[in-house]
């Protein structure tokens, strides 16, 4: 299944976010969204999933999801999003009971996606016993328990501490690796871009248009081993980008 972006452009009142935005995720790929802060990358991110209509141009889904997909579009948010009154396998399970999915079939789902997030033993905690770390593995496992076609990740890292971003990253390279995830990626952080997306949209300054896409032909889990050509490409990026970041910074201060 492949999500489509087809010359989009968007406004709120008098405000233009997004300006003929045309871009495509397809099966098995990462596609990281970056650019200054207020260019709509969240905006982007919900007319992807079907959340909010654009006032021109078009959002289309071609192919199909998964035969076993119970929600071919999911949502990953920076703030975790679990129910603090639900153990682990409680928030999993929740979405589960939410599509009807019989309770062997879920419990089988639930093992699964726990040992892929490595989260086996903590089943049974509360979300409260949690480091920040596991508390995105949690809300990543649920997100793949229903088999998403893609994986809509809204800066998915950016609460965390450099460390356990860096951690998660692994994680996140290692589970592509065996479920082959799609996913449409929005983050401030180049580095990260670099380290997880196969292909990394620019945004300019708001109203968003896109400057730049970039195909990055090394494979995941090799990218570490490869930090001159990594570096490099985040340092072009940053270099197209700092004068927009910075005037859009002072856009933003001037507001407040
Ligand atoms: N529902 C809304 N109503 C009115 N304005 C909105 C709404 N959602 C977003 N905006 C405005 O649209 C612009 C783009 O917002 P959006 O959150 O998509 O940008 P972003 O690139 O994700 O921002 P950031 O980098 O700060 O997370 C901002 O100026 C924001 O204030």
């Amino acid at each position: 299944m492949e999500l489509i972006l087809d010359h989009v452009n968007h406004s709120y009142g008098d405000v233009e976010v997004l300006n003929d935005i045309s871009l495509s995720v397809g099966s098995g790929e990462i596609v990281c969204i970056v650019g200054p802060s207020g260019c709509g990358k969240s905006t982007l991110l919900r007319i992807l999933g079907g959340l909010e209509k654009p006032d021109a141009g078009a959002a289309l889904i071609a192919g199909d999801p998964p035969a076993d997909s119970l929600n071919p579009l999911t949502y990953v948010f920076q703030d975790f999003a679990l129910l603090p009154w639900r153990t682990v396998e409680g928030n999993i399970s929740l979405v589960l009971e939410d599509h009807s999915v019989r309770k062997d079939k879920a419990r089988a789902i639930i093992t699964d996606v726990l040992a892929r997030t490595k989260l086996s033993e903590f089943a049974n905690a509360w979300p409260r016993q949690l480091s920040g770390g596991m508390k995105q593995r949690v809300a990543i496992a649920r997100a793949l328990s229903v088999n998403p076609a893609v994986m809509l990740m809204d800066e998915p890292l950016s609460a965390l501490d450099s460390q356990t971003r860096e951690l998660l990253m692994d994680d996140l390279i290692e589970l592509w690796g065996q479920v082959g995830f799609s996913a449409c990626y929005i983050t401030h952080n180049l580095a990260e871009a670099v380290r997880l997306g196969h292909r990394i949209v620019m945004l300019s300054r708001r109203p968003g248009k896109i400057r730049e896409i970039v195909d990055i032909d090394i494979p995941l889990n090799e990218r570490i081993n490869h930090p001159a050509e990594t570096a490099a490409i985040q340092r072009r990026l940053w270099e197209a980008m700092r004068d927009e970041a910075r005037a859009a910074d002072r856009e933003l201060s001037d507001v407040a």
